[in-house]
């Protein structure tokens, strides 16, 4: 776990943030300037606040009598351009860590194989791609053998198919390795597909971190993600086909039908519900071509957006409906109204 609280004045932005990243991708989120960066920063050693305390697995990392160099933090680093020294080739950039990191070559061929990166070995990065560029940079990090990774923008110099070449790589880290991320990006759809907290920060402060299942179903909180964002992420399980091709997972509301997605029974899904795909019934609906229906209980209604909770289980799974305040007059919804909610459109984020 890693603890954060700083202070620090730069002349145009006070930064005071506290925050704490539990296991899994911790997702630092917010508008340009609101001091992401900096936060990276100030955990990986690159610049000293004014003030405050860091500690990664109960080591102090910084306080005010400590203040350890970046290579002693146990943290590794990629960011947005994969600084990989151009004068050495991959195989060299990869063993740089084990200057001072014994174990290191240990793991050599393992995470070579684990990122596939023995074809580019004797490559300078000056002749790779984008997206092999950040792969060595990711496999140096990982041979430093960090407690924690952390990577600010790594994705945001990559074009969308780069990107979603190195998206199964970085879930790789977060299911297999279990090594936790830090992770800043500006962009909703990496947060929603790698992210299980996320940190909200706005002008140099934290305003809300959590799940990030619980902020996106959140009437508050999602539209910080955007306001076409607000909706749910809720976890299904494969059962299998259908014999029409379907494919049947079950949610903590019930089972679903989604359209075939060739996974073996077992497999744990993503599902993207938006609040303007989900409809809301009092009563069961008959005759409706939608094909995926969820009892459902209400448990807040604002802003034009009701929160549900799936199923009869009330600490379980939530979802959003975005509803007119006619409609929220019409059905009487108040927190206890159980529906029936219709959900239009579903897309699968891990597949
Ligand atoms: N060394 C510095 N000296 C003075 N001001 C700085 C310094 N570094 C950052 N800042 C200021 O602190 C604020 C936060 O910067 P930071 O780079 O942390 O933001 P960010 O959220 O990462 O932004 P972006 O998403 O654009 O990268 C900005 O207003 C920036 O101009």
């Amino acid at each position: 776990m890693l603890e954060v609280t700083f202070r620090h004045k730069f002349p145009g932005l006070a930064l005071d943030v506290a925050f704490d990243a539990p296991g899994g991708v911790t997702a630092l989120f917010g508008p340009s300037g609101c001091g992401k960066s900096t936060a990276i920063n100030a955990i990986a050693g690159l610049m000293r606040p004014d003030q405050g305390r860091i500690s990664l697995d109960g080591h102090v990392l910084f306080d005010d009598r400590t203040n350890l160099p970046p290579q002693a933090r146990r943290i590794g680093c990629v960011f947005q351009d994969a600084r990989l020294f151009p004068h050495m080739t991959v195989a060299a950039n990869l063993r740089y860590p084990s200057r001072w990191r014994r174990g290191a070559a240990r793991d050599f061929d393992r995470i070579v194989e684990m990122l596939a990166l023995g074809p580019l070995l004797q490559r300078r990065p000056g002749t790779l791609s984008g997206g092999e560029r950040q792969r060595t940079a990711i496999g140096r990090a990982l041979l430093s053998d960090p407690a924690l990774l952390v990577m600010d923008e790594p994705l945001a110099a990559l074009d969308e198919t780069r990107k979603t070449e190195i998206m199964p790589w970085l879930e790789r880290l977060r299911d297999e390795i279990r090594l936790p991320i830090l992770y800043v990006s500006h962009s909703v759809p990496e947060v929603l597909r790698l992210a299980t907290t996320v940190v909200l920060m706005r002008q140099g402060r934290v305003i809300h971190s959590g799940p990030l299942t619980a902020i996106l179903a959140d009437p508050e909180l999602a539209p910080q993600l955007g306001a076409r964002e607000a909706g749910a992420l809720i976890h299904a399980t494969v059962e299998g086909p259908e014999a029409d091709g379907m494919t049947r997972v079950t949610t903590a509301g019930g089972p679903m039908l989604l359209p075939d997605l060739n996974l073996a029974p077992g497999r744990v899904l993503r599902l993207r519900i938006l609040a303007h795909e989900v409809i809301l019934a009092r009563a069961a609906p008959q005759g409706l071509s939608a094909l995926n229906i969820l009892p459902v209980t209400v448990t807040r209604v604002q802003d034009g957006l009701v929160q549900l909770a799936l199923g009869t289980d009330q600490q379980h799974e939530r979802m959003l409906a975005q509803i007119t305040p006619r409609s929220v007059k019409a059905l009487q919804l108040q927190p206890g109204s159980t529906c029936h909610a219709i959900v239009k459109s579903v897309s699968v984020l891990r597949s």
